[in-house]
Protein backbone atom coordinates (compact mmCIF):
# COMPACT_ATOMS: atom_id res chain seq x y z
CA UNK A 1 0.00 0.00 0.00
CA UNK A 2 1.26 3.44 -0.92
CA UNK A 3 0.16 5.76 1.54
CA UNK A 4 0.15 9.98 0.20
CA UNK A 5 -0.34 13.17 2.00
CA UNK A 6 -1.82 15.58 -0.26
CA UNK A 7 -0.95 18.91 -0.24
CA UNK A 8 -3.30 21.34 -1.85
CA UNK A 9 -5.92 18.55 -0.69
CA UNK A 10 -9.59 20.66 -1.58
CA UNK A 11 -8.52 22.59 -5.04
CA UNK A 12 -9.28 21.64 -8.36
CA UNK A 13 -7.07 18.98 -8.72
CA UNK A 14 -6.79 17.82 -4.83
CA UNK A 15 -10.41 16.84 -5.10
CA UNK A 16 -10.08 14.74 -8.06
CA UNK A 17 -7.39 13.11 -6.65
CA UNK A 18 -9.42 12.07 -3.45
CA UNK A 19 -12.44 11.13 -5.42
CA UNK A 20 -10.25 8.73 -8.11
CA UNK A 21 -7.84 7.91 -5.21
CA UNK A 22 -11.38 5.62 -3.64
CA UNK A 23 -10.93 3.12 -7.13
CA UNK A 24 -7.16 2.49 -6.20
CA UNK A 25 -6.71 -0.92 -3.87
CA UNK A 26 -2.80 -0.16 -3.56
CA UNK A 27 -3.02 3.79 -3.02
CA UNK A 28 -4.35 5.79 -0.25
CA UNK A 29 -4.83 9.45 0.76
CA UNK A 30 -3.73 9.18 4.41
CA UNK A 31 -3.80 12.93 5.23
CA UNK A 32 -4.36 16.97 3.86
CA UNK A 33 -2.72 19.79 3.60
CA UNK A 34 -4.53 23.05 2.58
CA UNK A 35 -3.94 26.75 2.77
CA UNK A 36 -5.07 28.02 6.43
CA UNK A 37 -7.21 30.24 4.27
CA UNK A 38 -9.39 26.97 3.15
CA UNK A 39 -9.57 24.95 6.36
CA UNK A 40 -13.03 24.88 7.38
CA UNK A 41 -12.52 21.81 9.04
CA UNK A 42 -9.79 19.34 10.23
CA UNK A 43 -11.57 16.49 9.34
CA UNK A 44 -10.93 15.62 5.52
CA UNK A 45 -14.32 14.03 4.52
CA UNK A 46 -16.41 17.07 6.25
CA UNK A 47 -14.22 19.72 4.10
CA UNK A 48 -14.00 17.63 0.58
CA UNK A 49 -17.86 17.02 1.08
CA UNK A 50 -16.15 12.95 0.32
CA UNK A 51 -17.29 10.97 2.74
CA UNK A 52 -15.32 8.24 3.14
CA UNK A 53 -12.41 10.55 3.78
CA UNK A 54 -14.30 11.01 7.39
CA UNK A 55 -11.58 10.91 10.15
CA UNK A 56 -8.64 11.46 7.72
CA UNK A 57 -6.58 14.20 9.51
CA UNK A 58 -6.66 17.77 7.46
CA UNK A 59 -3.81 20.20 8.27
CA UNK A 60 -1.95 23.46 6.87
CA UNK A 61 1.30 22.29 8.76
CA UNK A 62 2.54 19.63 6.96
CA UNK A 63 4.78 18.27 9.70
CA UNK A 64 1.54 17.49 11.86
CA UNK A 65 1.12 14.51 9.07
CA UNK A 66 4.33 13.96 7.14
CA UNK A 67 4.92 10.76 9.32
CA UNK A 68 1.90 9.09 8.12
CA UNK A 69 2.48 8.27 4.41
CA UNK A 70 5.49 7.65 2.55
CA UNK A 71 4.95 10.03 -0.72
CA UNK A 72 3.95 13.67 0.12
CA UNK A 73 2.12 14.84 -3.35
CA UNK A 74 1.72 18.50 -4.00
CA UNK A 75 -1.01 20.26 -5.84
CA UNK A 76 -0.88 23.38 -4.14
CA UNK A 77 -0.08 25.60 -6.85
CA UNK A 78 2.45 27.75 -4.98
CA UNK A 79 6.08 26.65 -6.06
CA UNK A 80 7.36 28.05 -2.84
CA UNK A 81 4.99 26.03 -0.76
CA UNK A 82 6.26 22.98 -3.28
CA UNK A 83 9.53 23.51 -2.82
CA UNK A 84 9.04 23.89 1.23
CA UNK A 85 6.83 20.41 0.97
CA UNK A 86 10.05 18.56 -0.73
CA UNK A 87 12.08 20.31 1.99
CA UNK A 88 10.70 18.64 4.96
CA UNK A 89 10.05 15.41 2.70
CA UNK A 90 13.69 15.01 2.34
CA UNK A 91 14.02 15.71 5.94
CA UNK A 92 11.77 12.73 7.02
CA UNK A 93 12.98 10.24 3.89
CA UNK A 94 10.01 10.64 2.24
CA UNK A 95 9.29 10.48 -1.74
CA UNK A 96 7.93 13.52 -3.30
CA UNK A 97 5.37 14.16 -6.66
CA UNK A 98 5.14 17.34 -7.81
CA UNK A 99 2.03 18.86 -10.19
CA UNK A 100 2.58 22.54 -9.90
CA UNK A 101 3.39 24.13 -12.16
CA UNK A 102 4.83 27.68 -12.39
CA UNK A 103 8.48 26.81 -11.13
CA UNK A 104 11.27 29.05 -11.80
CA UNK A 105 14.70 27.25 -12.32
CA UNK A 106 15.42 28.27 -9.02
CA UNK A 107 13.10 26.14 -7.35
CA UNK A 108 13.78 23.32 -9.86
CA UNK A 109 17.55 23.53 -9.24
CA UNK A 110 16.46 23.27 -5.87
CA UNK A 111 14.76 20.21 -6.06
CA UNK A 112 17.50 18.97 -8.04
CA UNK A 113 19.29 19.06 -4.70
CA UNK A 114 16.85 17.20 -2.61
CA UNK A 115 16.60 14.43 -5.48
CA UNK A 116 20.04 13.68 -4.14
CA UNK A 117 18.78 12.31 -0.90
CA UNK A 118 15.09 11.45 -1.93
CA UNK A 119 12.97 10.29 -5.03
CA UNK A 120 11.70 13.51 -6.57
CA UNK A 121 9.40 13.45 -9.23
CA UNK A 122 8.42 16.57 -11.10
CA UNK A 123 5.92 16.83 -13.84
CA UNK A 124 3.82 19.92 -15.15
CA UNK A 125 1.45 17.36 -16.88
CA UNK A 126 1.27 13.69 -15.68
CA UNK A 127 -1.68 12.62 -18.35
CA UNK A 128 -0.72 9.99 -21.23
CA UNK A 129 -1.60 11.97 -24.14
CA UNK A 130 0.74 15.17 -23.39
CA UNK A 131 3.55 13.09 -22.88
CA UNK A 132 3.01 11.28 -25.81
CA UNK A 133 2.91 15.00 -27.63
CA UNK A 134 6.15 15.67 -26.20
CA UNK A 135 7.70 13.35 -27.85
CA UNK A 136 5.93 13.32 -30.91
CA UNK A 137 6.68 17.34 -30.95
CA UNK A 138 10.80 16.12 -30.52
CA UNK A 139 10.85 14.00 -33.97
CA UNK A 140 8.88 16.56 -35.63
CA UNK A 141 11.01 19.19 -34.82
CA UNK A 142 14.13 17.26 -35.48
CA UNK A 143 12.62 16.36 -39.07
CA UNK A 144 11.24 20.13 -39.72
CA UNK A 145 14.15 22.06 -38.07
CA UNK A 146 15.82 21.19 -41.88
CA UNK A 147 13.35 22.38 -43.95
CA UNK A 148 12.70 25.51 -42.12
CA UNK A 149 9.67 24.89 -40.84
CA UNK A 150 8.71 28.01 -38.04
CA UNK A 151 7.41 26.78 -34.39
CA UNK A 152 4.34 28.12 -32.49
CA UNK A 153 2.74 27.05 -29.42
CA UNK A 154 -0.49 28.15 -28.20
CA UNK A 155 -2.19 27.32 -24.81
CA UNK A 156 -5.56 27.53 -23.46
CA UNK A 157 -6.96 27.19 -20.00
CA UNK A 158 -9.70 28.03 -17.94
CA UNK A 159 -10.12 31.60 -16.11
CA UNK A 160 -9.01 30.44 -12.33
CA UNK A 161 -5.38 29.38 -13.41
CA UNK A 162 -3.04 31.40 -11.81
CA UNK A 163 0.41 31.00 -14.31
CA UNK A 164 0.85 31.45 -18.07
CA UNK A 165 2.57 29.94 -19.92
CA UNK A 166 1.13 26.68 -18.78
CA UNK A 167 3.83 24.08 -17.41
CA UNK A 168 3.15 22.61 -20.52
CA UNK A 169 3.74 24.94 -22.84
CA UNK A 170 7.19 25.62 -21.24
CA UNK A 171 8.49 21.79 -21.15
CA UNK A 172 7.39 21.62 -25.09
CA UNK A 173 9.02 25.12 -25.80
CA UNK A 174 12.38 23.67 -23.94
CA UNK A 175 11.75 20.59 -25.94
CA UNK A 176 11.54 22.12 -28.80
CA UNK A 177 14.67 24.83 -27.98
CA UNK A 178 16.19 21.40 -27.06
CA UNK A 179 16.60 20.52 -31.14
CA UNK A 180 16.35 24.60 -32.66
CA UNK A 181 19.21 26.12 -30.47
CA UNK A 182 18.83 28.43 -27.90
CA UNK A 183 16.01 30.54 -29.89
CA UNK A 184 14.58 33.23 -27.82
CA UNK A 185 10.69 32.04 -26.17
CA UNK A 186 8.00 35.02 -27.29
CA UNK A 187 5.07 35.62 -25.11
CA UNK A 188 3.11 37.70 -27.35
CA UNK A 189 3.61 40.29 -30.13
CA UNK A 190 2.15 43.53 -30.68
CA UNK A 191 3.30 46.32 -32.88
CA UNK A 192 5.86 46.49 -35.59
CA UNK A 193 7.08 42.42 -34.59
CA UNK A 194 8.25 40.64 -37.51
CA UNK A 195 9.02 37.11 -36.72
CA UNK A 196 13.24 36.16 -35.38
CA UNK A 197 15.17 32.89 -34.39
CA UNK A 198 11.68 32.54 -32.11
CA UNK A 199 9.22 30.18 -30.89
CA UNK A 200 6.20 32.35 -29.88
CA UNK A 201 4.27 30.76 -26.78
CA UNK A 202 0.41 32.54 -27.10
CA UNK A 203 -1.61 31.91 -23.91
CA UNK A 204 -5.50 32.07 -24.12
CA UNK A 205 -7.68 31.85 -21.17
CA UNK A 206 -11.15 31.52 -20.46
CA UNK A 207 -14.56 29.68 -18.69
CA UNK A 208 -14.18 26.31 -17.55
CA UNK A 209 -11.42 24.91 -20.44
CA UNK A 210 -9.55 21.88 -19.01
CA UNK A 211 -6.44 22.21 -20.72
CA UNK A 212 -5.40 21.86 -24.61
CA UNK A 213 -2.27 22.24 -26.19
CA UNK A 214 -1.31 22.89 -30.10
CA UNK A 215 2.24 22.97 -31.38
CA UNK A 216 1.95 23.91 -35.04
CA UNK A 217 4.88 23.57 -37.43
CA UNK A 218 4.39 26.48 -40.07
CA UNK A 219 6.37 25.75 -43.59
CA UNK A 220 5.21 27.34 -46.79
CA UNK A 221 2.30 25.83 -48.32
CA UNK A 222 2.07 23.27 -45.47
CA UNK A 223 1.23 23.82 -42.05
CA UNK A 224 1.57 20.19 -39.09
CA UNK A 225 -1.02 20.85 -35.96
CA UNK A 226 -0.04 18.50 -32.80
CA UNK A 227 -3.07 19.01 -30.00
CA UNK A 228 -3.91 17.43 -27.21
CA UNK A 229 -7.42 18.30 -25.69
CA UNK A 230 -8.02 17.41 -22.17
CA UNK A 231 -11.73 17.12 -21.32
CA UNK A 232 -11.21 16.09 -17.80
CA UNK A 233 -9.44 16.54 -14.98
CA UNK A 234 -8.99 12.78 -14.16
CA UNK A 235 -6.45 11.90 -16.92
CA UNK A 236 -4.24 14.08 -14.64
CA UNK A 237 -5.23 12.79 -10.95
CA UNK A 238 -4.69 9.38 -12.12
CA UNK A 239 -1.55 9.96 -14.05
CA UNK A 240 -0.78 11.85 -9.99
CA UNK A 241 -1.84 8.45 -8.22
CA UNK A 242 0.20 6.18 -10.87
CA UNK A 243 3.34 8.57 -9.97
CA UNK A 244 3.11 8.08 -6.33
CA UNK A 245 2.74 4.47 -6.70
CA UNK A 246 5.78 4.40 -8.76
CA UNK A 247 7.98 6.68 -6.89
CA UNK A 248 7.33 4.60 -3.38
CA UNK A 249 9.95 2.43 -4.89
CA UNK A 250 12.42 4.05 -6.57
CA UNK A 251 16.03 5.27 -5.16
CA UNK A 252 16.81 8.62 -4.49
CA UNK A 253 16.60 10.77 -7.78
CA UNK A 254 15.20 13.00 -10.19
CA UNK A 255 12.06 11.76 -12.59
CA UNK A 256 10.05 12.83 -14.48
CA UNK A 257 6.42 11.00 -16.11
CA UNK A 258 8.00 9.87 -18.94
CA UNK A 259 9.94 7.36 -16.54
CA UNK A 260 6.61 6.49 -14.82
CA UNK A 261 4.82 6.04 -18.42
CA UNK A 262 7.29 3.91 -19.71
CA UNK A 263 7.99 6.37 -22.73
N1 LIG B 1 0.93 18.28 -13.35
C1 LIG B 1 -0.31 18.18 -13.82
O1 LIG B 1 -0.70 17.17 -14.46
C2 LIG B 1 -1.28 19.29 -13.54
C3 LIG B 1 -0.84 20.40 -12.88
N2 LIG B 1 -1.72 21.36 -12.50
C4 LIG B 1 -1.17 22.40 -11.64
O2 LIG B 1 -1.55 22.07 -10.31
C5 LIG B 1 -1.66 23.25 -9.53
C6 LIG B 1 -3.00 23.25 -8.82
O3 LIG B 1 -4.04 23.40 -9.77
P1 LIG B 1 -5.58 23.50 -9.29
O4 LIG B 1 -5.94 22.32 -8.46
O5 LIG B 1 -6.36 23.82 -10.50
O6 LIG B 1 -5.50 24.80 -8.36
P2 LIG B 1 -6.43 25.20 -7.13
O7 LIG B 1 -6.15 26.64 -6.86
O8 LIG B 1 -7.83 24.76 -7.39
O9 LIG B 1 -5.87 24.30 -5.91
C7 LIG B 1 -4.73 24.56 -5.17
C8 LIG B 1 -5.10 24.40 -3.71
O10 LIG B 1 -3.90 24.42 -2.92
C9 LIG B 1 -4.09 25.35 -1.86
N3 LIG B 1 -2.82 25.88 -1.36
C10 LIG B 1 -2.22 27.07 -1.61
N4 LIG B 1 -1.09 27.19 -0.90
C11 LIG B 1 -0.96 26.04 -0.18
C12 LIG B 1 -0.01 25.57 0.76
N5 LIG B 1 1.04 26.30 1.12
N6 LIG B 1 -0.18 24.33 1.29
C13 LIG B 1 -1.24 23.57 0.94
N7 LIG B 1 -2.20 23.98 0.08
C14 LIG B 1 -2.05 25.19 -0.48
C15 LIG B 1 -4.98 26.41 -2.48
O11 LIG B 1 -5.56 27.23 -1.47
P3 LIG B 1 -5.89 28.78 -1.84
O12 LIG B 1 -6.95 28.70 -2.88
O13 LIG B 1 -6.36 29.35 -0.54
O14 LIG B 1 -4.61 29.39 -2.33
C16 LIG B 1 -5.98 25.56 -3.22
O15 LIG B 1 -6.99 25.07 -2.38
C17 LIG B 1 -1.44 24.41 -10.51
O16 LIG B 1 -0.08 24.82 -10.42
C18 LIG B 1 -1.72 23.79 -11.87
O17 LIG B 1 -1.07 24.46 -12.91
C19 LIG B 1 -3.05 21.28 -12.78
C20 LIG B 1 -3.54 20.21 -13.49
C21 LIG B 1 -2.69 19.14 -13.94
O1 LIG C 1 -3.78 24.71 -14.23
C1 LIG C 1 -4.27 23.78 -14.91
O2 LIG C 1 -5.48 23.55 -14.91
C2 LIG C 1 -3.35 22.93 -15.67
N1 LIG C 1 -2.07 23.11 -15.53
C3 LIG C 1 -1.03 22.36 -16.09
C4 LIG C 1 -0.04 23.22 -16.83
O3 LIG C 1 0.21 24.37 -16.39
O4 LIG C 1 0.53 22.79 -17.82
C5 LIG C 1 -1.49 21.14 -16.83
C6 LIG C 1 -2.87 21.17 -17.39
O5 LIG C 1 -2.84 21.66 -18.69
C7 LIG C 1 -3.89 21.84 -16.52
Amino acid sequence: MTEVVLCGALGRMGKAILRLSLEYQDVRVVAGVEHPDCLSSTDLGQASGIREFTGVPLTSRLEEVIGLGQVVLDFSGNPEAAVGHARLAAAYGKGVVIGTTGLERSHLEDLRELSKDIPVLVSPNMSLGVNLLIKLVELATKVLKEKGFDVEILEIHHRYKKDAPSGTALRLAEVIRNELGDVKLVSGREGIAPRGEEVGVMALRGGDVVGEHTVFFIGNGERLELIHRATSRDIFARGAIEACRWIASQKPGFYSMMEVLGL
